[in-house]
């Protein structure tokens, strides 16, 4: 199973139409998908969830419950779940997390990818809206920053995105492959890109 969180709005749905063809409903406003909703991918369950935080004309207490559903819904499945894409607004993610850091508050998006890392289950960052960023590699680096990646990990961790205007698809779906063929292991710190360094050294030498 693959799962597609992320706050309400930032193009979960689009994103999953975009990579699976399948219909998926998809809307102007925040708060359009409202229970996971399944499609097949290449004979995997691919699950585009409701968003989490603000959702217009929704009070805040069924927004809350909607945050609990979700987190319950990955508890549930957590040993089923091979991969989760977190799909951020590119455009609108730094700013938000500023604004909740200056509240004391840890931001959501931070939160999500701290709970899904700390389950184990590998997770690319979809940083979408790429149409509307004016510096891709300072809005990664900001949210590698905030979600503890190391700088080693941005590339394998983040990719840039636009579902609307289907830019950067294949370079996700790598991406997704890559994390899919890897696994849930995962190499101890400090050791892991060194390992794979080593690894593609030798390969190039051989050919
Ligand atoms: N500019 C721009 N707009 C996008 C992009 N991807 C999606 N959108 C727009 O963002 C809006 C929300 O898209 P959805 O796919 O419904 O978002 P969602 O995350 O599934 O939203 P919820 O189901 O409410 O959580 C729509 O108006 C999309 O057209 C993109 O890459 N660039
Ligand atoms: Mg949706």
């Amino acid at each position: 199973m693959i799962i597609f969180v992320g706050r309400s709005n930032v193009g979960k749905s689009t994103l999953i139409f975009r990579l699976t063809g399948k219909w998926v409903k998809r809307g102007k406003r925040p708060g359009v998908t409202r229970r996971p909703v399944e499609v097949n991918w290449r004979g995997k369950k691919v699950v585009d969830m409701p968003g989490f935080g603000f959702m217009s004309g929704v009070p805040k207490r069924v927004q809350e419950r909607v945050k609990d559903e979700i987190v319950r819904f990955i508890e549930d499945n957590a040993g089923e779940i091979e991969l989760a894409v977190l799909v951020v607004d590119g455009k609108a993610a730094p700013e938000i997390i500023d604004r909740w850091e200056k509240r004391g508050e840890i931001p959501i998006d931070v939160e999500f990818y701290g709970f899904l890392r700390e389950l184990g289950i590998p997770v690319v960052v979809a940083v979408n809206k790429m149409d509307k960023i004016k510096n891709i590699q300072r809005t990664i680096n900001f949210l590698a920053g905030k979600f503890g990646v190391p700088y080693g990990e941005i590339n394998e961790t983040f990719v840039p995105v636009s579902a609307k205007f289907g830019k950067n698809l294949f370079e996700m779906r790598k991406l997704m492959e890559k994390k899919l063929k890897e696994g849930r292991k995962k190499p101890p710190a400090g050791s892991e890109n060194l390992e794979d360094d080593v690894g593609d050294g030798l390969l190039e030498a051989v050919e």
